[in-house]
């Protein structure tokens, strides 16, 4: 794909192709693979299957796709005002190093104290007092002594506080945009990766293997030393997946609520699925269908720890809390994990159409913005809800 000179004006590839029909032909790529892989879905007359490994098995197409999206995220949204793999980085930074998950843990506590002490009137606000200040910088009084406390705990094989590298892996992940992060032990896998050091690898048929009862460091090796392709992992390897406009790929619902499951296997206990999927439209218009996901997300052993819906996009951590379906399962459902384009063809994804590096003075400060300001809660336990 085009490589872009010093003006940021022409590709380098050629002397007539200008940054925004650069852009327009690596989104024009991306959108039509999406668009294609819909419609075949929806002839395919229930032969879902069969469309799904013919489209793994189209080569080409598939190349050019990721040269696209590789093209796309690293030259065109540099300065990306919703920057997904920035977002997923602080969010990991402030669960596992700076309070977060005390902080979740402790809020569980109480939870479950109020239920069983039975009432609200012995339940005060009071338990939790660290400032969001505090929660931020994972500093204060009240997290210290909270830190000695949870410093004794263990949470299946990762104990508070945290240490060594936060193994993650990301789904779909293209170009390997977290292995930068030396906090992370990072795991890339993809249909068609478009670097060398993502792993090939079809998550939907991914096969899961009992847990290795390994120690932390073994299993860091174990991971560090996978084989190319990887068709199979064990249960419980990881602290962190990530779906970074992975499901809308899907044409269907269903292979978005069986990459979710397959993620919560994958997780140690308090582990955090972080799912960023793409929508333009303003913060309350697709509010339903995000309730939607959360409901039949939880429904699988996972509590929202964190939302936010920005520009482009919704981000979305969730913690796993159980290794359990909760009840609410019962009434969960695949048809939960939905999206605008299932069920109409014409429907523009914008994201992959905005020039990121054209932006105003004001959407910058915008971007700023989005990492500096926390919203005015009380609580900074609380999850950040934006709608
Ligand atoms: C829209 S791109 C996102 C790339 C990157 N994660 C990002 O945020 O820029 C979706 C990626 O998911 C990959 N993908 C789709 N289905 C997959 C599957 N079943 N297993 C692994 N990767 C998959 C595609 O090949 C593509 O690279």
């Amino acid at each position: 794909m085009h490589e872009m000179q010093e003006s940021n004006s022409r590709c380098s590839c050629c002397s007539e192709c200008s940054d925004k029909e650069c852009q327009e032909n690596a989104a024009g790529v991306v959108k039509q693979v999406h668009a294609r892989l819909r419609r075949k879905f929806k002839e395919a007359d229930g032969d879902f299957e069969r469309i799904w490994s013919e489209h793994c098995e189209d080569e080409d197409t598939l190349e050019e796709y990721a040269n696209a999206m590789q093209h796309l995220a690293e030259e065109h949204w540099s300065k990306n005002p919703d920057d997904r793999i920035a977002w997923c980085y602080q969010c990991c930074i402030d669960y596992f190093f700076s309070g977060g998950l005390k902080c979740a843990l402790e809020k569980d506590e109480r939870t479950k104290q109020f239920l069983t002490s039975g009432g609200a009137n012995n339940f005060t606000e009071t338990q939790c007092s660290c400032t969001a200040d505090e929660y931020a910088a994972g500093s204060g009084d009240n997290l210290s002594s909270l830190s000695a406390a949870t410093a004794l705990y263990s949470y299946n094989s990762f104990k508070l506080p945290f240490t060594g590298k936060v193994r993650l892996i990301d789904v779909g992940s293209c170009y390997n945009p977290f292995l930068k992060y030396e906090d992370f032990l990072s795991i890339g896998i993809d249909i068609s990766p478009a670097v060398e050091s993502v792993y090939k690898c079809d998550f939907l048929n991914l096969q899961l293997h009992p847990p290795l009862q390994l120690a932390e460091d073994t299993l860091d090796t174990y991971l560090k030393n996978l084989k190319n392709p990887v068709d199979e992992l064990p249960r419980e390897s990881f602290h962190v997946v990530v779906f970074s406009l992975l499901l809308s790929y899907f044409p269907s619902p269903y292979q978005r609520w069986i990459c979710c499951q397959k993620a919560h296997s994958l997780l140690q206990m308090n582990g955090l699925l972080l799912i960023i999927t793409p929508d333009s439209s303003h913060q309350n218009k697709h509010a339903s269908m995000m309730k939607s996901w959360k409901c039949a997300i939880e429904s699988m052993g996972f509590k929202r720890w964190r939302y936010i819906k920005y520009m482009h996009m919704h981000f979305m951590a969730f913690r796993k809390v159980s290794n359990q379906q909760s009840i609410l399962m019962s009434e969960a459902n695949p048809d939960m994990m939905y999206i605008p384009q299932d069920f109409h063809d014409n429907i523009e994804e914008c994201v992959f159409n905005d020039s990121f590096d054209n932006q105003s003075d004001s959407d910058e400060q915008s971007v700023k913005d989005f990492f500096t300001e926390l919203p005015d809660i009380q609580d900074p336990c609380d999850i950040l809800l934006y709608t």
